[in-house]
């Protein structure tokens, strides 16, 4: 399993180990264990599954504010995805900055998005399903949301010319300067 650190300081691309056969492959998709020895010690306790049927579907940009924030443990059944992590933690270096990494059912990679990051994607094939292990349970008195197409965080989706299939609640999300951001940087 590699672990790679990317820019935000708590976001890893994750790329679990395949073993093909004639039969097709077998992977640990989880393993507690080996994140411990990367110093990621977080218990989840939900796993999601949601299924987007049209390329270029954005769900995002979420989040779950404490004492329910999660840290997300995100992967691609089927299909293919931009997964996005933004760093809204007040007092952070990286605040505002986002990064994202392609993750699909063919290269199996993964993204951690830990608590203080608002998270989104966008679908980059038809009939997309996404699984994550979520470290809270949801509690929809604590959700959050900034605006997938915020100007100061500035996301390249890879649209094109599509228009983003989005949620009622995605299309009227607050802007990162109207959001009054439950985090705080510490340093991690
Ligand atoms: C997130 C969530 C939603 N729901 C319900 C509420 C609602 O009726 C229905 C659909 O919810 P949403 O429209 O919020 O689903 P969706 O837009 O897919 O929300 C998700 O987006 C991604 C980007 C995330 O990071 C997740 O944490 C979550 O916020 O499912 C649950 O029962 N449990 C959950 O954990």
């Amino acid at each position: 399993m590699k672990i790679e650190q990317t820019p935000l300081s708590g976001v890893f691309v994750i790329t679990p180990a395949r073993f093909g056969d004639h039969r097709g492959f077998f992977s640990e998709s989880y393993s507690s264990k080996a994140l411990v020895e990367h110093g990621i010690s977080t218990q989840f306790v939900q796993d999601n599954h949601s299924l987007s049927m049209t390329q270029g579907t954005i769900r995002g940009l979420h989040f779950q504010a404490p004492p329910h924030a999660q840290d997300k443990l995100v992967r691609c059944g089927r299909g293919a995805l931009f997964d996005v992590a933004v760093d809204i933690r007040n007092g952070s270096p990286t605040y505002g900055q986002w990064y994202g990494a392609e993750l699909s059912f063919e290269n199996g990679k993964q993204m951690l998005v830990p608590a203080g990051f608002a998270h989104g994607f966008v679908t980059r094939a038809p009939e997309t399903e996404i699984i994550y292990k979520c470290s809270d349970y949801y509690a929809q008195e604590t959700e959050g949301a900034v605006a997938w197409d915020d100007p100061q965080v500035e996301i390249d989706w890879g649209l094109g010319v599509m228009t983003p299939v989005l949620s009622d609640k995605d299309a009227n999300a607050p802007s990162l300067a109207d959001l009054n951001s439950p985090f705080t940087f510490e340093g991690v």
